[in-house]
């Protein structure tokens, strides 16, 4: 397997991070094929779900990422503040979504991942998002490449991966399931003026895979999400050869204001296309 280490992290510890993720991953599935326990739900504050899924999910990975690096705070989405107070004097740390697509969990879509990033200064270095279903993960190391690694017959078999040039005629665009905004139309029609578009819908980070992976084009986001639901997407697309902007163009910053509600983005396969620079205008 062509894993290499990164400064922080040994390939030692990204393979304990895959059986952890793969841990995690056990429980959660063992909960949704549960009937019992697989509609159960509360609401949160912004009126998003939380299940028991969520909750056992975070509870392995905060044990299993301070076992791995005592040094490494942890902000999940499902710390309490109390936990995560101190965070603005964090340099690195883990930024984790236990169970990204509770919604799709619960309406039984399969369409949801376990996201982990590693935040450094303000910008994700590692990115890890695990399909529980599938027992596949994809994972990026800004500077060194992505893979995709799949669970088989007691071994993890990775094959690397890359965005796509932006093809000529017809663009595939990457969507949330959930989600219908005036941006994301004018976003769309400006993409209409030069390609025909080809929408494929899908919830949670594996908007990010597909763009990873070179099966999409562009995954635009206005609509409401949090820091963890990005992190790790980010750092995989960068790591494949793509790039998430910031509606100004620039990169995101993680961990760098007081909400932890992401800016819009628009996140890219082919970063070197010219196109883009026209969209982030179209939707200002
Ligand atoms: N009003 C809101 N505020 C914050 N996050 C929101 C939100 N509405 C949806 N989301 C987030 O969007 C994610 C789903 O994205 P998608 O629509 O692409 O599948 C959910 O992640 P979780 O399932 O981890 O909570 C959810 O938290
Ligand atoms: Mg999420």
């Amino acid at each position: 397997m062509q894993i290499p280490g990164h400064l922080i992290l040994t390939r030692t510890d990204i393979l304990a991070l895959l059986d952890l993720c793969h841990q995690a991953s056990e429980r959660i599935v063992q909960f949704y094929n549960d009937e019992a326990s697989a509609s159960l739900f509360s609401s949160k504050e912004d009126r998003t779900p939380l299940t028991q899924a969520d909750l056992t999910s975070h509870q392995i990975l905060s044990s299993g990422l301070a076992a791995l690096n005592p040094e490494l705070p942890l902000l999940s989405e499902e710390c309490s503040s109390s936990e995560i107070a101190g965070r603005h004097q964090w340099n690195s740390f883990w930024m984790v979504d236990p169970l990204d697509g509770t919604r799709e969990f619960l309406e039984r879509t399969g369409e949801f991942t376990i996201n982990i990033a590693l935040i450094e200064e303000q910008r994700p270095t590692v990115g890890l998002i695990y399909e529980p279903l599938k027992h596949k993960a994809s994972l990026g190391i800004v500077g060194a490449g992505a893979w995709e690694l799949r669970w088989e017959e007691g071994s993890w078999r990775s094959t690397a991966i890359t965005t796509r040039r932006l093809p000529a005629r017809e663009l595939v665009l990457l969507a949330s399931k959930r989600h219908r905004n005036p941006q994301l139309d004018d976003c769309i029609a400006y993409l209409e003026s030069s390609h025909d578009i080809a929408r494929q819908n899908s919830g949670s980070a594996l908007k990010f895979c597909d763009l990873a992976a070179g099966q999409g084009d562009c995954y635009p986001r206005f609509s409401p999400c949090s820091e963890w639901d990005v992190a790790a997407g980010d750092a995989l697309v960068s790591a494949a050869g793509g790039a998430v902007y910031g509606l100004n163009g620039a990169p995101l910053r993680y961990n760098a204001r007081d909400t932890l509600l992401s800016p819009h983005f628009v996140a890219v396969g082919d970063s070197s296309a010219a196109l883009w620079a026209g969209l982030l205008e179209s939707v200002q």
